[in-house]
């Protein structure tokens, strides 16, 4: 694997250590090494199957609901440097530092509010006034207070789709995560929608750092800082996206981007 060497070191949100993940006998991932870099967007690309969203997933301790699920390796977690595979970190913890946003917008079929206090209330938040304040803030962080701000109690599913997923983005954020993971975030979103979440992400940066899964290279080139290559449950580059997009090292990245594979 090829690995970035930025002139200014920029610190690390997470890194993958020799992690490897299997679906029972099924080995999905292969010993992969990769740094997150701090409040900066990292793309992960590569062909149907390679393992993208299994990878994204892992961040989140999303495959423990799932017996014969197993994780091998490490995925630190900084400061603090926790290994968040271990067994002894609690997967509802890591959940609230570490949001994800699907490819389909999934509100729960609840008022817009209820939807953004949910996981503060898992938190065991009752206060209605800090509620009534971390909903505003996570509202007005996913860029849709405005549009929402006088019909908080109506139903969320009846929100338009790129609205959806910009209160799946507040939902997610309302814990104040360090880490947002989307996968796929605007695949069944229309281009205007899409140049919402983009716009989003941008803004995001700022106060979380953020892994993005895309099939769209034109979308990982606008939105991440970084780009992971990944093929056959392997990453095969990692580096800076610009870096990768122009003079990619390895043949199998190259083929992937300019559209001769996958
Ligand atoms: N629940 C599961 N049980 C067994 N194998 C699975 C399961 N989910 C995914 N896989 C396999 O793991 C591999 C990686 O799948 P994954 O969905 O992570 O790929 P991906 O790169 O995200 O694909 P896509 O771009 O099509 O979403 C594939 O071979 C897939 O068939």
């Amino acid at each position: 694997m090829n690995q970035a060497s930025p002139s200014t070191p920029v610190p690390l949100k997470a890194e993958a250590r020799n992690f490897n993940f299997f679906y029972g006998d099924v080995q999905a991932l292969k010993n992969i090494n990769m740094p997150i870099h701090d409040k900066k967007v990292t793309a992960l690309i590569g062909p149907s199957g390679c393992g993208k969203s299994t990878y994204l997933r892992s961040f989140n301790r999303m495959h423990d609901l799932y017996p014969g699920n197993r994780y091998e390796g490490e995925i630190r977690f900084y400061p603090d440097n926790t290994n968040l595979l271990s067994p002894e970190v609690d997967p509802i913890e890591v959940r609230m530092r570490v949001g994800m946003v699907f490819q389909k917008p999934n509100p729960f079929p609840k008022s817009i509010y209820e939807n953004v206090a949910y996981g503060l209330r898992v938190r065991g938040e009752k206060n209605r006034r800090d509620l009534d304040e971390k909903v505003e803030q996570a509202l007005r962080g996913a860029a849709i207070w405005d549009e929402v701000k006088d019909r908080l109690q109506d139903l969320a599913t009846n929100l338009s789709g790129g609205q959806q997923q910009r209160l799946c983005i507040a939902r997610a954020l309302a814990t104040d995560p360090e880490l947002l993971l989307f996968d796929e975030p605007t695949s069944a979103l229309d281009p205007i929608a899409t140049g919402a979440i983009e716009e989003l992400v941008h803004e995001l940066k700022q106060r979380v750092t953020i892994l993005i899964v895309t099939h769209n290279m034109q979308q990982a080139a606008r939105v991440s800082d970084y780009t992971a290559y990944m093929y056959l449950g392997e990453m095969i580059e990692f580096g800076k996206t610009d870096d990768i997009f122009i003079k990619p090292q390895d043949k199998r990245t190259e083929d992937y981007i300019t559209g001769r594979m996958g």
